[in-house]
């Protein structure tokens, strides 16, 4: 056991007992004031007891999971005080500060509200969910890379809490909560036996040529969607998340979908679409909203429910198709090894694969179709930059010819542009973690083992501090590598360390070949402004105007 793991079990078992004495003092006052009134009322004492079990459910159900297992607030608050010397939104008893969400600011501008967050309060923002449990905001670059430096064997990453919750109570589906929300020895396990094949480097470099076949599906795709005389395609990204899922699958599951068909299957992804979209709003607002989906299923848990179901029915539909007709129909040789590997790996529950390959199904589509509609905004937006990398793809690659991995070396612009586009625009602004250790942050605020901690990568990009011309997309930046080396923790799309994404290597080939293609047929435009949308993930606001116009190569 690792010492800070040692660390917050002693201090769990403490506060576990305090915990626990505490309340039998409450059942114990509860109980005389009960026996005195029954004497008064039996209608009385009926109402009463009706409280207390309310109460008891709130006390017992309405702290996050982590909080139970760790140090309560109230004991870290009478024992380290400076705490409570963090600024942030008035936190008001019990409730703490997540009244800001209804009254001060949109749940769907969340990213706005920690703007305004850090000019109010400064760089340490401290928020209060229920109960007043803290959870601590960071932007200043030192603050963030001592967090993020800080990675231990299993680095706690706070659970989406509502998933848990919902996937415990389907035992016959799942064992756990899964990768993206376990922690520690069972998130090790998961980690050990899931990712190897997606995070090989082999096993990218045999994807490529499929990687070059579902672009350019997707680029006829775009032909026949774009209107005959402008150019124009509205909703363009729907057609991004329909590119996303089709390549996902391709990887994981190891053979075509048939997503970037014209009509045929895309009811399909236009259903699972949906349910992720409907999953990340639920998960958001019973994150930020108030948590009384643990005593009864409130409309934002029942939502959640119904998209997990649709999520795992759609997938598993999928996954069992793809498994009656076993290897001989993975058609995508090299990529059977992903979907071969997760079904023949031993040590796992049928119900661990089958949720593992629905996670990384459900974790590429959002994600891949928010990116690819940021990257190609910023592309088209910034039309110098569009013909520098116009003018090198094609002294590199024919147009027609497929892209290889020694084409993409040769293209360093092409790398540099992803880079400038996550660092203006990704879809995750964030990265949380749970600290492990206490830390010294800005003016002096002292942190303790066990708090939440939000690293706000996305906000400290726009910071004029870290980046001179902070707010333009300028490419050229990362070409000298200098800049890479002096924020590796804040350009940080995919997160950092043992807990980072597992299909970075697989997006950057994604989107390096998606973006190579659509430069070489279009010149790119865009109608107006793109809108953001916070839905635990930042996303553009639909519907999206592109404009695509042929080039005459
Ligand atoms: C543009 C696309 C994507 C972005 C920006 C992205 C970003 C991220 C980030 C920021 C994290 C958290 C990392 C951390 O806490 O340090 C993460 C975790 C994860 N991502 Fe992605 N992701 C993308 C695509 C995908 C795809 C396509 C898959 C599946 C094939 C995937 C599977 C996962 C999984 C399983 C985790 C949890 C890893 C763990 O906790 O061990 N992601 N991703």
């Amino acid at each position: 056991m690792v010492p800070s793991e040692r660390v917050l079990k002693s201090r769990t078992f403490c506060s576990v007992q305090k915990m626990l004495v505490g309340l039998s003092r409450i059942w114990v006052e509860a109980g005389d004031i009960i026996f005195s009134l029954a004497t008064f009322s039996w209608g009385c004492l009926y109402m009463m007891a009706l409280v207390v079990v309310f109460l008891f459910l709130l006390v017992m159900e309405l702290p996050p999971s982590w909080w139970k297992k760790r140090k309560p607030f109230t004991v870290i608050i009478e024992e380290k005080p400076s705490l409570k010397d963090i600024p942030g939104p008035l936190a008001l008893p019990i409730l703490g500060t997540r009244w800001i969400y209804s009254v001060r600011y949109d749940m769907d501008k969340v990213h706005e509200a920690y703007r305004d967050m850090f000019q109010r309060y400064g760089n340490v923002v401290k928020e209060e969910a229920l109960w007043n449990f803290p959870v601590i905001s960071l932007i200043s670059k030192e603050d963030i890379e001592k967090v993020l430096r800080k990675s231990s064997k299993y680095p706690l990453r706070p659970p989406t809490e509502v998933t848990a919750h919902y996937r415990a109570t389907r035992p016959d589906r799942y064992t756990n909560g899964g990768l993206v929300n376990e922690q520690g020895e069972t998130w090790h396990k998961l980690c050990k036996l899931l990712t190897p094949e997606l995070t090989s480097v082999q096993t990218m470099k045999q994807f490529l040529p499929e990687v070059n076949h579902v672009i350019d599906d997707f680029i006829r795709l775009i032909e026949t969607s774009a209107d005959q005389r402008t150019g124009a395609v509205t909703h363009f990204e729907e057609l991004c998340n329909r590119v996303g899922l089709e390549s996902t699958c391709t990887l994981i599951l190891g053979r075509r979908m048939g997503f970037l068909e014209r009509d045929s299957t895309s009811t399909v992804a236009r259903k699972l679409a949906e349910a992720i979209q409907v999953h990340f709003c639920a998960s958001r607002d019973t994150f930020y909203g108030l948590p009384f989906w643990k005593i009864f299923p409130t409309a934002a848990y029942k939502l959640l429910v119904q998209s997990e179901e649709s999520i795992y029915d759609v997938v598993s539909q999928l996954v069992d198709s793809a498994l009656s007709e076993e290897r001989d129909t993975c058609k995508v040789e090299p990529v059977q090894s992903v979907f071969i590997s997760i079904l023949q790996t031993p040590g796992l529950d049928m119900r661990d694969r089958k949720a593992a390959i629905i996670d990384f199904i459900a974790a590429g589509i959002k994600t891949l179709g928010n990116t690819l509609v940021f990257l190609l905004y910023l592309i088209a937006k910034n039309k110098r930059a569009q013909n520098v990398l116009y003018e090198q793809l094609m002294a590199v690659i024919p147009s027609g010819n497929p892209i290889t991995s020694n084409t993409l070396r040769e293209i360093p612009y092409l790398r540099a542009c992803l880079t400038e586009a996550f660092r203006l625009l990704p879809t995750a602004p964030c990265i949380a973690r749970i600290l492990e250790e206490d830390l010294k942050v800005s003016d002096g605020h002292q942190l303790y083992a066990g708090n939440v901690v939000l690293c706000h990568t996305w906000l400290a990009c726009q910071d004029e501090k870290n980046f001179s011309r902070a707010n333009e997309f300028l490419p050229e930046r990362w070409l000298s590598n200098n800049e890479l080396k002096k924020s590796p923790f804040l350009t940080a799309p995919f997160g950092v360390g043992r807990r980072m994404c597992p299909a970075k290597r697989f997006v950057h080939l994604e989107l390096q070949v998606v973006l190579a293609k659509i430069v070489q047929h279009f010149e790119l435009d865009y109608e107006g402004e793109l809108g953001l949308y916070f839905e635990f993930l930042l996303g553009p606001r639909a519907p999206t105007k592109f404009i695509f116009k042929r080039r005459n190569t």
